[in-house]
């Protein structure tokens, strides 16, 4: 489980101090796919950050289970982070000189991992091992960008704008693969989009406003991606 509480993170604007983070709790249960919606500069991805360490909050505590992760040296945070967490943005992040198994294993080799094979084949990038990023499309590149994180078997997947660059089939073959292969590993999905119709596939959704939780929804029957209305 992930107990977030009464997080604060404020950056200075001018004289000012602008609240990117004001006072936001949240319970998220393993296994859930949570969906957080939101204007921009609502805090959507501050709290994305925050919440998988990636920045510290000015107050507050994020509990996993048993860790409370502002309560851990940099170093243990390191091996956390790297342990239980992995990221998908929208602008891929793959390493342009390697080709997609090598950047894929790049995720699996952080934790000795040597499941490659399923997860290449799992997202569909079958037959495309050999290739440089720069010769594949969007879909194809997020795809391996998912490959990646997955092939650390993450505890919780935090994707940022994950679809953000991509057309809408592509963008629903990408959600069928996370779904598809969440379903299979049984990890957290925490994603932040500006797309409000991927909230009906979602167990859960948040939505933020001027960093607050304005809204928590949970939806005990999540549509399927082939049953999107875009
Ligand atoms: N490093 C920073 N320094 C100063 N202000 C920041 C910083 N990061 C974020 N902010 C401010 O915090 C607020 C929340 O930003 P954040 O990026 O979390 O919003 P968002 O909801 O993800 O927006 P978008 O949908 O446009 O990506 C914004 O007002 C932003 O300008």
């Amino acid at each position: 489980m992930l107990k977030v509480e009464n997080l604060i993170k404020s950056y200075q604007d001018g004289n000012e101090l602008l609240y990117a983070l004001n006072s936001v709790s949240l319970t998220v249960e393993h296994g859930e796919f949570v969906v957080i919606l939101g204007p921009s500069g609502s805090g959507k991805s501050t709290f994305l950050n925050v919440i998988s360490g990636l920045e510290s909050p000015d107050s507050g505590s994020i509990l996993y289970d048993d860790y409370e992760i502002g309560k851990l040296q940099q170093k243990e945070l390191t091996l956390f982070r790297r342990d239980k967490t992995a990221f998908i943005f929208q602008a891929y992040y793959l390493l342009p000189f390697l080709n997609v198994e090598a950047n894929i294993k790049m995720g699996a080799d952080l934790k000795g991992n040597q499941h490659i094979r399923e997860i290449i084949d799992g997202v569909g990038l079958g037959g495309l091992e050999q290739r440089l990023p720069h010769e594949l499309s969007g879909g194809q590149q997020q795809r391996a960008s998912i490959a990646r994180a997955l092939a650390k078997k993450p505890d919780f997947l935090f994707c940022d704008e994950p679809t953000g660059a991509l057309d809408e089939e592509t963008s629903k073959q990408i959600l069928t693969y996370l779904k598809k292969l969440q379903k299979q590993l049984k990890f957290t999905i925490i994603m932040v989009t500006h797309n409000s119709s991927i909230a009906q596939i979602a167990t859960k959704v948040i939505k933020m406003s001027s960093g607050r939780i304005v809204e928590v929804t949970n939806n005990a029957h999540p549509c399927d991606v082939s049953e999107l209305t875009w």
